[in-house]
């Protein structure tokens, strides 16, 4: 590859430029009809659930349980993200994090280039520090920083799938998590958003929805900024205390659960006083084993509505729709009109 071709590849760190320019480059400013405008934005209606009680319900609990599947099953058919609180992940642990996030990202440049995604400051690669892949001249760049590494916070995820398969009408309740696999991932990645000048020109993180089976999403001081889309409309989900964890549904959930479960287009826009902060956690599929709508949700009256993929190529399809702002489930789906005129 020549030089000059890898220039638009490989651009200058955010969090750098954050620090020097007093207006985003053009190759950050979106076009006029994508601009966010963080005021218009209503606040969605994002509920809380206890997931202590959503998880064991007390028999003398009349409403506990009920309550908090109720809430929900509100939450992901209107949003297809909701917050949970006592969630068992202790708030000193959440603080520490948070913490040595936010140390890491205030090092010198050259102390974080040590973990850069670049290989030899070019060839991209999944963990590190850096901006996401840069995969054509005129994408439009995001106002973030990310960093990745891993860590676990499996209970939560096993009690949120568990909860879902209840609500589906599924028999077994470990019916997704084990379609996961053996091998399933885990990817932590540290969002990093500086203050910027103009907020009404950029994005944090463009619109998109995740891959995953569900994201786990910490954010440091409960900051605002994430929004979500409904019927076209960006909603902002509120500023949560800054020990709930958001939760949204992902696209090989939305897959397997045959639709039952939408995952959310979302972005990020950013602030010109405050930094946002988030640790998402991925959860996805092993690579090796099929994405498909799990058996028992698919019968006479609804059938399948996803075709099945590899989750290993689903990962592929993905990060391409990432960089365009596009959901790749949505090439996924089949139509019905379709599906009769092939048997036919
Ligand atoms: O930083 C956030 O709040 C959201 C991050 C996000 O959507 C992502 O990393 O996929
Ligand atoms: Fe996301």
């Amino acid at each position: 590859m020549a030089a000059d071709e890898q220039q638009w590849q490989v651009p200058a760190l955010v969090q750098e430029l954050s620090a020097t320019v007093q207006e985003p480059p053009g190759r950050y400013v979106q076009p006029e009809q994508h601009r966010p405008d963080a005021a218009a934005a209503p606040p969605a209606s994002v509920p809380l659930v206890d997931l202590g009680r959503l998880s064991s319900p007390s028999p003398d609990d009349d409403d506990g349980g009920g309550d908090e599947a109720a809430k929900l099953r509100r939450a992901l058919d209107s949003w297809g993200l909701f917050q949970v609180t006592n969630h068992g992940i202790e708030a000193s642990l959440m603080d520490q994090l948070m913490s040595a996030s936010e140390e890491f990202f205030r090092q010198p440049l050259q102390v974080k280039q040590e973990f850069s995604n670049l290989n030899d400051g070019e060839q991209f690669r999944a963990e590190g520090y850096g901006n996401d892949k840069v995969r054509n001249k005129d994408q439009i760049l995001d106002w973030d920083a990310l960093h990745e590494f891993t860590v676990r916070c499996r209970t939560v995820k096993r009690d949120v799938l568990r909860a879902m398969a209840r609500m589906s009408g599924l028999d077994d309740d470990d019916h997704f998590i084990n379609q996961l696999g053996r091998r399933a991932t885990v990817h932590a990645r540290f969002n990093y958003y500086p203050p910027c000048p103009r907020p009404d020109l950029v994005m944090g993180i463009k619109p998109h929805s995740d891959g995953t089976v569900i994201t786990v999403l910490l954010v440091a001081g409960g900051a605002d900024g994430l929004q979500v889309l409904r019927d076209g409309v960006w909603y902002s989900v509120p500023a949560s205390s800054p020990h709930a964890l958001l939760i949204n549904v992902g696209e090989s959930m939305e897959v397997m659960s045959n639709g039952v479960f939408r995952s959310p287009v979302h972005r990020v826009v950013t602030s010109a006083e405050k930094e946002r902060i988030s640790l998402a956690m991925f959860y996805a599929l092993d690579p090796e084993r099929a994405i498909e709508p799990v058996a028992g949700l698919v019968d006479e009256k609804r059938p399948a509505l996803y075709k099945k993929m590899k989750a290993r190529d689903f990962l592929v399809g993905l990060s391409e729709h990432f960089s365009r702002g596009t959901r790749f489930v949505d090439t996924l789906k089949i139509t019905l009109g379709l599906r009769s005129s092939n048997r036919s």
